[in-house]
């Protein structure tokens, strides 16, 4: 499914909502709500709204276990750092206990070593099924999302859960969810905004399958549903809307 608007704090509103209702459909169901949230400049405005008045009070956050889709293997100071900007906007702002928070990066271990650990913090929280309730994920000008780039080994991964790796293009390392961990989610919420999304938008939706130029298309979760939410720029060259 798909939504677009003009304005992108519409669609932070329809995802602040949406959150609210994922979280309070699993605290219901098993007593507490997985999310695995996403970085970059597009989820800033939800949550922001999130740690507003408004919804703040709606999420029961003592039973919320946040995780990241991926991350850049840069300390939480660091302005690049995709957990450090969701602590700024959200997490420091919402009664959270830390240890329902695992940020991917930290000091003295390698992104492939941490990849490890991180999916042993996974499968003690999700269990071996490894079902998220909620994905977000932003999408790059080049189709990425999550830091399932382009052209990278990361993309045939069939098995592992949790991926770290060096990123030559961006001359950075990143660690990431695999497609296949991404693949069991229940719901998956892609945010895209902006011109520069046009292009990739429109191979992602409506081009040749080529997952391997453009990781978004590996998004097809099993039982799960996604769910596009997209303001009108990077809507401007879709044709079967
Ligand atoms: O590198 C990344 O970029 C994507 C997209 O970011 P945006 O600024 O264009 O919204 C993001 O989803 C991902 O988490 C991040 O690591």
């Amino acid at each position: 499914m798909i939504q677009i608007e003009k304005d992108p704090a519409k669609l932070s509103e329809v995802a602040a909502a949406l959150f609210v209702q994922s979280a309070k459909e699993a605290i219901d169901a098993k007593g507490k709500f997985n999310v695995a949230l996403t970085g970059g400049s597009s989820p800033k405005g939800l949550y922001q709204l999130l740690a507003g008045e408004q919804y703040k009070s709606q999420v029961e956050w003592d039973k919320v276990f946040v995780f990241w889709g991926d991350e850049r293997w840069v300390s939480l100071d660091d302005e690049q750092s995709n957990a450090g900007m969701t602590y700024e906007t959200l997490l420091n702002h919402v009664p959270i206990p830390a240890s329902n928070v695992f940020p991917m990066w930290t000091a003295g271990i390698t992104p492939e070593a941490r990849a490890e650990e991180y999916t042993i913090y996974l499968k003690k929280v999700l269990g071996e099924a490894g079902v998220f309730d909620l994905i977000l994920l932003g999408m790059g000008d080049d189709g990425h999302c999550a830091s399932l780039f382009p052209g990278t080994e990361v993309l045939k991964e069939e098995k592992k859960w949790v991926e770290g790796y060096f990123l030559k293009s961006k001359d950075i390392h990143r660690i990431t969810l695999t497609a296949p961990l991404i693949n069991k989610a229940k719901k998956i919420v892609f945010f895209v905004f902006g011109e520069n999304k046009a292009d990739a938008l429109f191979e992602v939706l409506e081009g040749e399958r080529n997952p391997t130029q453009y990781p978004s298309q590996m998004i097809q979760p099993s039982e799960g549903e996604v769910q596009w939410l997209v303001d009108e720029t990077a809507a401007s060259k879709l044709r079967k809307i």
